[in-house]
């Protein structure tokens, strides 16, 4: 694997396919050959990670991926393991049936595919069906083999892109091949890291195919992976003026838990001060539990004007209701043109009322929120999400983090990026509240809104991931992730 500078870029299919023609067309390397190479590849990978595996199972489907299988079954062969191939199709291409005919003149037996056969027992399976060129979701046939294969209960090695994978989007219209390893193959798909994909594609490994650097001149990709970073450390001589004043807008009736979430994710993620407006009720509590948090009763927006004047970034939203109380206070807010983050009822009630941001503003949807201000339905987020982070963020002309399994930001000239940390454990109430103090804190601390989303995102879910690791991921709650939060920010744990 060789160390390309382009590795955190992310690539749509098309791209890709640019790609490709651009090695076969100005490096003049045959397609043919790209996939001997790929299909090398992709051995090395299965050796690697299997390194006991005897025997192997290549399903083979009609077009180039298929031809990756082909070859990679041929090359198995050739160092003396047992690889048996099913072909559900008949391959449709020059290259990929010339792989086939190769497969097959080494004394290799393609095995049709149907109900009636028996998967054998195998080591390891390799997934060579679909690749990129996946339009629609797997036919009936083809996901009946896929549930077999996972019956099976035996590993799987995909090669370029776990088949029923929208490779674009990171969508799954039907079944999908669920990998353990992910062989992707010249440039990273973008629909591998966001959506349901994550769950399908186990780890992700990029084989550049030994093509030179060159090829990605000028090819830049549609989105970047985060990478670990955080703040410097602070100079000696800060005090608590420097690092900005968040002040907490919600927490109606019932809902105290949000806003104090969302404070106490702003004080461990730096802010200097920390307020928090909301109702009367909730003053002792938030005061007896963290004596940090200055706690204001704010009973309209009179009260809420009088706070402002002191404050440097709000972030309005968690537990703030769509009520009259809040509504009130959503007005308010946004009249104050002040830096913000916008989330959860903050959000919907801008999809009710919309209007431009005028601020420096990070907003933090989830699918089901994002569909509101899209005027849309959940599933149409899900199918492309690149879409729908980019189309927020241009409409409302902020920096959007569309949340779930591979957050993504936008910013409204289009930039994206992708989150590749987190884990199905932060799906609990509470933590979408600690994303926002977070990323309001950052902001307090004079990140730009790009700056401060990216970061408040990575630190998140990287603090999930660490909680998760002592842990578990089962019975994770949202205040787990404060103390290692710190660590991250700190640049203690890693
Ligand atoms: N051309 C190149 O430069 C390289 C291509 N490579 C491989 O080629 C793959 C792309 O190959 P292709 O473009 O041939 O695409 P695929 O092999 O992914 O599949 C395309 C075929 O499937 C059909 N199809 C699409 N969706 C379908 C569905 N839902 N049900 C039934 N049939 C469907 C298409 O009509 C086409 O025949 C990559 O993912 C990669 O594995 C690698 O060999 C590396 C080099
Ligand atoms: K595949």
């Amino acid at each position: 694997m060789t160390a390309h500078a382009h590795r955190h870029e992310l690539y749509t299919v098309d791209q890709v396919r640019a790609l490709d023609r651009r090695a076969i067309e100005q490096l003049g390397i045959p397609g043919y050959e790209l996939m001997q190479r790929a299909a090398a590849a992709a051995l090395v990978c299965l050796r690697q990670h299997w390194p006991q595996a005897r025997r192997t199972a290549v399903y083979c489907g009609p077009g180039n991926n298929g031809g990756d299988g082909f070859l990679l079954a041929a090359l198995a062969r050739e160092a003396g393991l047992h690889a048996e191939v099913f072909a559900p199709a008949e391959s449709r291409g020059d290259d990929a049936t010339r792989a086939r005919r190769e497969f097959e003149h080494g004394g290799g037996i393609v095995n049709a595919w149907n109900d009636a056969v028996v998967l054998p027992a195998v080591d390891v399976h390799v997934d060579a069906l679909y690749g990129t060129g996946l339009q629609r979701a797997l036919a009936a046939d083809v996901a009946a083999l896929v549930r077999r294969i996972h019956a099976t209960g035996a590993p799987v090695l995909a090669l370029d892109v776990p088949s029923g994978v929208n490779a674009d989007t990171g969508d799954v219209p039907g079944e999908a091949v669920q990998a353990d390893v992910t062989v992707t193959f010249i440039a990273s798909k973008r629909g591998l890291y966001t959506g349901v994909a994550p769950g399908y594609v186990g780890a992700v490994q990029l084989e550049s195919l030994g093509l030179p650097e060159t090829l990605w001149q000028n090819a830049h990709g549609d989105a970047e992976l985060m990478q670990p970073w955080t703040l410097p450390p602070r100079p000696r001589q800060s005090h608590k003026g420097n690092n900005g004043h968040v002040l907490a807008i919600g927490g109606d009736h019932g809902t105290a838990g949000a806003i104090r979430l969302c404070g106490e994710a702003a004080l461990r993620g730096g802010a200097g001060l920390v307020s928090v407006a909301t109702r009367a009720e909730h003053l002792i509590a938030l005061n007896s539990a963290r004596p940090e948090l200055m706690a204001h009763d704010v009973n309209g927006p009179q009260a809420l004007e009088a706070l402002l004047p002191r404050a440097t970034v709000l972030a309005v939203g968690p537990g703030l209701g769509q009520g009259a109380w809040g509504h009130a206070l959503w007005l308010t807010a946004l009249d104050a043109h002040l830096p913000m983050v916008l989330d959860a009822d903050g959000l919907n009630l801008l999809a009710q009322e919309p209007r431009q941001l005028s601020v420096p503003a990070v907003m933090t949807p989830h699918p089901g929120e994002a569909a509101r201000l899209l005027g849309c339905d959940t599933a149409t987020i899900g199918a492309d999400r690149f879409a729908a982070v980019r189309e927020l963020a241009r409409r409302y002309q902020a920096v959007v983090v569309l949340k779930g399994a591979g957050s993504l930001v936008a910013d409204p000239e289009g930039r994206v990026a992708v989150c590749p940390w987190g884990n199905p454990g932060m799906a609990t109430g509470g933590m979408g509240d600690l994303l926002t103090g977070i990323v309001a804190a950052l902001l307090a601390q004079g990140c730009d809104a790009w700056q401060a989303a990216t970061l408040g995102v990575s630190l998140h879910a990287r603090a999930g991931d660490l909680a998760a690791r002592h842990g578990g991921e089962r019975g994770l709650i949202a205040t787990d992730l404060l103390e290692p939060l710190r660590l991250l920010l700190n640049g203690r744990e890693s």
